[in-house]
C-alpha cells in the first residue's frame, strides 16, 4: 500500500520506516529541509538505536523516499500526520500550529476515499474537529485517530510490536478502519490488541497513558521526599511495593524525575484542556505530579551546593548526562540538563559529558561545556552528578573515576550506583531519598 507519513521528526521517521519494512510504499514529508536530506541519504538526524539498519534498508529497496514537497504524498491511500504539539509558548496548553497547518495542506492532496491518520498527541476534541474540516473539504476522506505509545530509546521494536493498536473513529466508516488494520495486518496478526473506540476516548486513552506513568513516578519522588526527612531509602521502598503485582516495579525509579518532549507538555496540555471545558477537579492532582517532578531537580541542586559545602560558585562540576534519558540523544525538558545549567548560573564551571546529546544541548545550553567522555568531564571535579543513566555511567568504575576527579564526591541523581561501592572507594555518595 502507499502510505505517506506528514512529519519526520522521532515519531514519524521512525513510523516512515517500520511501514517500509512492514512492505509498504511509504513517503515522508517534512518542513525541515536539512531532515529530509538526511532521512533521504538513509541516515537518522537524531540518535534512535536500530533506526539507522531500517531506514537504510527502507530507502536503498526504494520502498522509503523523503520530500519536503507534500505533493509527493499525493496518491497514498493512507497519510499519517506525526507533527508536533509542544506546550505553547504563552501557556500550558498543547500548541496545534502545526497539527492544523498539516491538516489544511493535506486538504488540497488527499482524495475521496483516502483515510487520514492523526498520530501525533493532542488535546481531546481535535480530532472532531479536524475530521469536520476533513469532511467539508474532501468529501468522502476518513480520519482515524490512532495515538502513538511508542518510547524513544526503543522505539522501532515499540512501533513494530506494540503492546496495542487504538483507532478513534466516527463510527460510520468501516472502510477507515480495514484501511489501517491492512497497514497493520503483520503487527496485528502476531496478536496486538486493538481497540476501536470514538474519537475522543483514543485522544484521552493517549494523555491517559502518559498522566498514569508521571503520577506513578511522581508518587515514589513524592515517598523519596519522605525518606529524605524520616530517614528512609526509597530505593529499598521501592523494591518492596514494587513486589505487589498490582502495583509493580516499573516507572517506580526515585530520582530527578521525568523529563523528554512528551511526559511534561502531555500532563499540562491536559489539565489546560480539561479547564477549558470546565473539568478542572478531574485532574487538577496532575498540577501537583508536576511540581513534585520540578522539586526533584531543585533538590538536586540543594544536595549538590550541601556536598559543596553549602555554595557551588567556583567549583567545578563533572555532569554526567545531558538527555532526558539514556538511549536518547533528546534534550527536550531534560533535566540533567536544567539543573547542569541551574549550576553554571550560580557560578560553578560546569561540564556535561552524554555519549549522544552533546550537539542538541549545546544548541539549547551554549553556556555549558560539553565532551561526550565521562572522565573528561569529570576531570579536577570538586563533585561529580550522575543524571541520565547511560549504561557507560552506571558502570563506571569508582577507582578509574576517582582518579581524576579533585574531591571524590558523587551525586547520583537517578539511583543507580551501588552506595557501598562507592563508599569503599572512599568517595563521598548521597542520592535522592537515601540515606
Ligand atoms: N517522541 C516520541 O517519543 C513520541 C511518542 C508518541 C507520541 N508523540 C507525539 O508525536 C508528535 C510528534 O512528536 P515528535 O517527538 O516526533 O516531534 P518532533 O518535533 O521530533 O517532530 C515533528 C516534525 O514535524 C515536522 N513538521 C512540523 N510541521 C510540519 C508540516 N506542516 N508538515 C510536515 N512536517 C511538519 C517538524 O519539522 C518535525 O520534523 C507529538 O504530538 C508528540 O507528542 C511523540
Ligand atoms: O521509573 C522511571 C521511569 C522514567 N523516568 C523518567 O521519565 C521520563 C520519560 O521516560 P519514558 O517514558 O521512558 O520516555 P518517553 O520516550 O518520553 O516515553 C513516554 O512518552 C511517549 C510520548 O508520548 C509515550 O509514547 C511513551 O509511552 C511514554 O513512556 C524520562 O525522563 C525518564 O528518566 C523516571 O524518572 N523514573
Amino acid at each position: 500500500m502507499k502510505i505517506s507519513v506528514i512529519g519526520c521528526g522521532y515519531l514519524g521517521a521512525v513510523h516512515a520506516a517500520a511501514m517500509a519494512s512492514l512492505g509498504h510504499e511509504v513517503v515522508g514529508v517534512d518542513v525541515d529541509a536539512s531532515r529530509v536530506a538526511s532521512l533521504a541519504a538513509g541516515l537518522p538526524p537524531f540518535y534512535e538505536p536500530g533506526l539507522p539498519e531500517l531506514l537504510r534498508s527502507g530507502v536503498e529497496r526504494g520502498a522509503l523516499t523523503f520530500s519536503t514537497n507534500l505533493r509527493e504524498a499525493k496518491g497514498a491511500a493512507v497519510h499519517f500526520v506525526c507533527v508536533g504539539t509542544p506546550q505553547r509558548p504563552d501557556g500550558p496548553g498543547a500548541d496545534l500550529t502545526f497539527v492544523d497547518a498539516a491538516f489544511t495542506a493535506l486538504h488540497e492532496i488527499v482524495a475521496p476515499g483516502d483515510v487520514v491518520v492523526g498520530k501525533s498527541t493532542v488535546p481531546v476534541g481535535t480530532a472532531a474537529r479536524l475530521a469536520a474540516e476533513l469532511a467539508e473539504a474532501v468529501p468522502g476522506a476518513h480520519l482515524v485517530w490512532n495515538p502513538e505509545f511508542l518510547r524513544e530509546g526503543f522505539a522501532v521494536g515499540d512501533t513494530l510490536s506494540p503492546d496495542r493498536v487504538v483507532y478513534g473513529v466516527d463510527g460510520a466508516a468501516p472502510a477507515a478502519t480495514e484501511a489501517l488494520d491492512a497497514v497493520y495486518a503483520s503487527v496485528l496478526a502476531a496478536g496486538t490488541p486493538r481497540i476501536v473506540t470514538d474519537f475522543a476516548t483514543a485522544e484521552l486513552v493517549k494523555v491517559a497513558a502518559n498522566s498514569f506513568l508521571a503520577t506513578k513516578i511522581s508518587f515514589i519522588n513524592a515517598m523519596a521526599e519522605l525518606c529524605e526527612t524520616a530517614g528512609g531509602d526509597v530505593v529499598a521502598l521501592a523494591d518492596a511495593i514494587g513486589h505487589d503485582e498490582r502495583i509493580g516495579r516499573r516507572f517506580l525509579g526515585a530520582g530527578l524525575g521525568f523529563g523528554g518532549g512528551c511526559l511534561p507538555k502531555d500532563i499540562r496540555a491536559f489539565v489546560a484542556r480539561a479547564d477549558e471545558l470546565g473539568a478542572e477537579n478531574a485532574v487538577a492532582f496532575l498540577r501537583e505530579v508536576d511540581a513534585i517532578n520540578l522539586r526533584r531537580r531543585a533538590r538536586m541542586v540543594e544536595v549538590t551546593e550541601e556536598v559543596c559545602g553549602g555554595s557551588v560558585a567556583g567549583r567545578t562540576i563533572g555532569v554526567l548526562g545531558a538527555a532526558f534519558k539514556p538511549e536518547s540523544d533528546d534534550v527536550r525538558d531534560s533535566p540533567a540538563l536544567d539543573v547542569a545549567a541551574t549550576l553554571a548560573a550560580r557560578g560553578a564551571h560546569v561540564v556535561v559529558a552524554d555519549p549522544q546529546a552533546t550537539a542538541n544541548a549545546a544548541a539549547v545550553r551554549p553556556e555549558l561545556r560539553y565532551t561526550t567522555n565521562a572522565l573528561e568531564a569529570c576531570r579536577d571535579a570538586d563533585v561529580v552528578l550522575l543524571l541520565t543513566e547511560w549504561r557507560e555511567f552506571r558502570e563506571l568504575d569508582p577507582d578509574d573515576l576517582g582518579a581524576v576527579v579533585h574531591g571524590r564526591r558523587m551525586v547520583d541523581g537517578r539511583n543507580v550506583l551501588d552506595p557501598a561501592r562507592w563508599r569503599g572507594a572512599g568517595w563521598t555518595y548521597r542520592a535522592l531519598g537515601r540515606p
